[in-house]
């Protein structure tokens, strides 16, 4: 921990709020896709269009500027982002009419009493303060969704109540938690008053980007976040800012080194909470984390979810916590296209990755594999092949993580070959395919049921398509993927290596109503 350090929160005028934002978490569609030509169906584009509503308000939304900044009169950005993910999209470009027919729009997915999107109410309703209900705006959030609904008026119940709150993935759980902390802090001092912790850096960095942009209304009144991440650069500098996102193990480091003052903080949450509070994991460090904290008043606890044994320890960790969960059929998210590929033997899983890639054209994808000697494999192979990739491991330094990841946040790299260190919470909405080169396992080899719905719960985000490829190759990795499968109670659509006309035909198929990836020549002709 000898180079953990703060990285303190972005600034604090709106307009700086929103660029610094916009400059970490650049978007995905931006000219340099189309600019270098060599996709002619852009799926960066194209994967915002399912969720753009038709109606009035999101065709006078204002056309992009260049600098970056929020219009206060209106709430209205030139950096909004067209549905309300955050990730800016290109100005105007996110308004064009799609190429294909539209199949799902957000707005029906709202309204239907079985989607977990679906809410009655209006942010308004949820009586958040007005300078919130225009960061939603320039977000472009409309409606809450089923979990923003329910969880928001028990986060803000006073006095305080514990929540431990769970949903599907990409459903907007960071909203719920980053609103309750934005309407409880007191802006008349800096001093550290709500805490989030999450299990790795990238998360933390997410988080902090959402709250400073969601409450960028604030920042004229001395709103403040700041990072609790390693940064050499910053070594020693003491903390500042009423919401503090950080690691657990850097954030306990600091708290106990005084350079991050825990007295006045009352509100504690734990994003992706069932891995937070993992014995064998981070969850000593949470927990000896929460000692630190003389004045805290409500604990918050996230995660789309919390296995039985772990909800069990969340209830001792937020006693007397109002609970929102979810049964475990209801966990997978419709949206996602979840298939495998029958492979004969290891090696030719790289063959058939690499036949893959050829065949279809993806706006964005991560691939997922077990160690991190393959992922520089594939990595050093795929790029040999003229693929645009980037691979992220815990093998890299803070910095070069983060450049790595802006990387593919912005879509200079289109494949993104990772561990599972980005297995969870990464909001990137570019993202229509997950392909989990290798099966996630739990240590004995036996299935990892939580990885695997967190992993392909990369794509899909917020009623968007996706879809998501499992390689199997012997007895074991196909019998933990049907186990897998079972537990979630879906049926994935098998594909065969030995026949790629079929592997083809059976991806349009099953990729019929999904606008997120085609075979190449339909693509082409589009
Ligand atoms: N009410 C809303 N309207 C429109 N978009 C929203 C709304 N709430 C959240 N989003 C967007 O949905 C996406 C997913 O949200 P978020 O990352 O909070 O999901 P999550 O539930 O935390 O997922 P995970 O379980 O993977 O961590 C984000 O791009 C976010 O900006």
């Amino acid at each position: 921990m000898a180079d953990d350090k703060p990285t303190p929160a972005q600034p604090s005028a709106d307009s700086n709020l929103a660029k610094s934002f916009a400059d970490r978490l650049t978007f995905p569609g931006d000219s340099k896709d189309k600019a270098n030509g060599t996709e002619k169906f852009n799926w960066a584009d194209e994967v915002t269009t399912p969720l753009q509503e038709t109606d009035e308000k999101t065709a006078t939304l204002p056309k992009a500027q260049t600098d970056g900044t929020a219009d206060e009169k209106t709430g209205e950005s030139d950096m909004a982002q067209k549905d309300g993910a955050t990730v800016w999209m290109s100005g105007s470009d996110g308004l064009d009419e799609p190429a294909f027919d539209v199949n799902v729009k957000l707005a029906d997915l709202q309204d239907d009493p079985n989607n977990p999107l679906y809410s009655v109410k209006s942010f308004e309703e949820l009586k958040l303060r007005p300078e919130l209900l225009q960061g939603l705006s320039v977000m472009n959030f409309r409606k809450p969704s089923k979990i923003q609904e329910r969880a928001l008026p028990l986060l803000l119940i006073n006095p305080q109540r514990n929540l431990i709150g769970q949903s599907q993935s990409g459903t907007g759980k960071t909203a719920a938690f980053v609103l309750n902390m934005l309407s409880r802090v007191d802006l008349s001092t800096k001093q550290p008053q709500c805490l989030v912790l999450a299990p790795t850096r990238e998360l933390a960095r997410q988080i902090s980007a959402v709250a400073s942009l969601m409450g960028s209304f604030l920042a004229d009144q001395g709103l403040q976040v700041t990072e609790a991440i390693p940064d050499p650069a910053k070594r020693g500098q003491q903390l500042e800012g009423q919401i503090i996102v950080g690691t657990p193990g850097t954030t306990m480091d600091m708290i106990k080194r005084r350079l991050l003052d825990a007295k006045g903080i009352q509100v504690l949450t734990l994003d992706e909470a069932d891995n937070m509070l993992d014995q064998q994991g981070m969850g000593d460090q949470c927990t000896r984390t929460k000692r630190l904290l003389p004045n805290l008043k409500q604990t918050v606890l996230f995660s789309a979810t919390f296995p039985p044994e772990v909800l069990n320890f969340a209830t001792q960790f937020a006693p007397n916590a109002n609970q929102i969960t979810l049964e475990v059929e209801k966990l997978t998210v419709k949206g996602i296209k979840q298939m495998y590929l029958d492979c004969n033997s290891d090696e030719e899983k790289y063959n058939a990755l690499v036949k893959f890639y050829g065949l279809m054209t993806i706006a964005s994808s991560i691939i997922f594999v077990k160690r991190r000697d393959t992922a520089a494999e594939i990595e050093r192979r795929m790029t040999a092949e003229g693929h645009r990739v980037a691979s992220l491991t815990g093998a890299l330094e803070g910095a070069q993580r983060d450049e790595v990841f802006n990387k593919f946040r912005n879509g200079e790299a289109k494949v993104l070959i990772t561990t599972n260190v980005l297995s969870r919470g990464i909001d990137v909405q570019t993202v229509t395919m997950v392909i989990n080169y290798d099966i996630p396992e739990l240590p004995g080899g036996l299935p990892d049921f939580e990885t695997y719905l967190h992993r392909i719960g990369r794509t899909g985000r917020f009623g968007r398509t996706g879809a998501a490829l499992s390689f199997v190759h012997d007895r074991r990795s196909w019998e933990n993927l049907m186990k897998i499968c079972s537990h979630f109670q879906v049926e994935p659509t098998k594909l065969d290596t030995s026949d790629w006309d079929h592997v083809e035909k059976m991806l349009k198929t099953v990729m019929k109503n999904s606008r997120n990836v085609l075979p190449k020549e339909v693509s082409m002709e589009s």
